[in-house]
């Protein structure tokens, strides 16, 4: 996250760390718990990484620092990419992580809720990014979590920024005009998450933008409202 600043622990309950385990093990992108046993992430964290037994998922973190052999972890027995993702740019960058055993939820580790489909998106007006990703374009994975607040920008705003791509229904976007905060690389596959009326909704997924946090390029993300019946449909 580019323009963010330190989480508290137990303020993103829903936040994962996904890692995969090569000859090392490392922070790849974020998740959102949406329910006991599945992760709800990007299509496009998993390209060429398609095999479930080198994932590894941290739950109830603050720190990727604390993990350890002795930290909790989650192994992951299924991944469902959705079948019409390509590369993120056009669209459809979302897919679930099934784990291998259902977590209990407590203070640290707790799903966020889905949005519905017919809420539509001028109501939210607290929306969050969080991540663990880069703080400027040429960075490196951050140990504390980073949050910052971002404002959802309209699918006319967002297409004028980026005249090479199609700006789908299937997309959201959200920046500030003069740049300077924003999701970045590593943050892929974390929420949007937006409070409305107490409650908090994984309203967007990381998905791109060109560089990070620069004017007049938002970042865009995958409308999870667009995805809830394909969700409901894998996960239940
Ligand atoms: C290509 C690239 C890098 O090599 C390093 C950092 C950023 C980039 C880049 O152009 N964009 C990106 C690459 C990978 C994931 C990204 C996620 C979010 C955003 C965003 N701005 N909301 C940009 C991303």
């Amino acid at each position: 996250v580019v323009g963010g600043t330190d989480s508290f622990r137990g303020e993103w309950p829903w936040q994962v760390s996904l890692q995969v385990k090569l000859s090392t093990q490392k922070h790849f992108c974020g998740g959102s718990i949406i329910s006991n046993q599945w992760i709800l992430t990007a299509a496009h964290c998993i390209d060429n990484l398609e095999n479930p037994n080198i994932w590894r998922v941290y739950a109830g973190i603050l720190k990727l620092s604390e993990i350890n052999e002795d930290t909790p972890v989650f192994k992951v027995q299924e991944i469902i990419i959705h079948p019409q993702y390509v590369i993120a740019e056009t669209g459809y960058d979302i897919a679930l992580m099934k784990l291998d055993k259902p977590m209990n939820f407590t203070n640290l580790q707790n799903p966020i809720c889905l949005p519905s489909k017919e809420v539509t998106n001028t109501m939210y007006t607290n929306c969050q990014v969080i991540g663990w990703g880069y703080t400027k374009e040429q960075d490196q994975v951050q140990d504390i979590l980073q949050k910052a607040t971002i404002p959802l920008i309209s699918n006319e705003e967002c297409q004028t920024r980026y005249q090479q791509d199609r700006i789908t229904d299937k997309m959201i976007c959200a920046g500030y005009r003069e740049g300077g905060k924003d999701a970045c690389k590593g943050d892929s596959g974390g929420p949007l998450s937006c409070k409305h009326e107490e409650i908090w909704y994984v309203v967007g997924i990381t998905s791109w933008g060109e560089g990070c946090a620069r004017p007049e390029q938002p970042g865009v993300y995958t409308k999870v409202a667009e995805y809830a019946d394909w969700i409901l449909e894998k996960t239940m």
